[in-house]
């Protein structure tokens, strides 16, 4: 997939993530999930709608890279695909008065974009939560915790996931969350 952002002086970009099945299982290795950013670590429910509700004036949703591409390896095995089996991926910006608060990476399996589904490739800057939030047949699984391996502090360093089921189908909702979200 061609990458605008493909290195830091566009900006934040997504980094390689350890995926721990619960934010007590990450805070074994980096304590500071439990510091200030544990809120959105944990919120349930839609995430567009906590991070609008935290907005003074605007939020809006800016597209990096979307279209057909491989998940890694890891994804696939999550999502339960073959290896070089080829997903429909969405990266984005969300962001809350004009400033990067969150990446996400949405992973999204071909069977999801059947029937229905199709829209799915057509969301432009209408957020997925908007999506999936309403539309009762989508479920969220448990959110996962990520820590993000790299160092630089304008970088995200913790990360949340999980999987939306649609009967037997489901797609995985990667979040990073970006330093300015949780030390404003
Ligand atoms: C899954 C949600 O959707 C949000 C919107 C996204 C998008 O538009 O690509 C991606 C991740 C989310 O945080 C949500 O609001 O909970």
């Amino acid at each position: 997939m061609p990458s605008k952002d493909s290195d830091h002086r566009n900006g934040p970009i997504i980094p390689p993530t350890r995926w721990y099945r619960s934010l007590a299982a990450a805070g074994l290795h980096n304590p500071a999930v439990h510091g200030p950013a544990r809120h959105w670590l944990q919120v349930e429910g839609s995430f567009t709608r906590a991070l609008q509700q935290q907005c003074r004036y605007r939020f809006h949703v800016e597209v990096c890279n979307e279209g057909f591409a491989v998940p890694t390896l890891e994804e696939a095995r999550r999502l339960g695909l073959a290896p070089r089996q080829r997903a429909w991926i969405r990266e984005v910006r969300l962001c809350g008065d004009s400033q990067p608060w969150v990446l996400a990476r949405t992973v999204i399996p071909l069977a999801c974009l059947e029937g229905k589904g199709r829209r799915l490739r057509n969301l432009g800057n209408k957020p997925l939560g908007a999506y999936l939030f309403s539309r009762p047949e989508w479920l969220r699984g448990p959110l996962e915790t990520g820590l993000c391996q790299n160092t630089d502090d304008q970088q995200p360093q913790l990360a949340r996931r999980s999987l939306f089921h649609r009967g037997n189908k489901a797609l995985m909702v990667g979040e990073y969350l970006l330093p300015t979200l949780y030390q404003r």
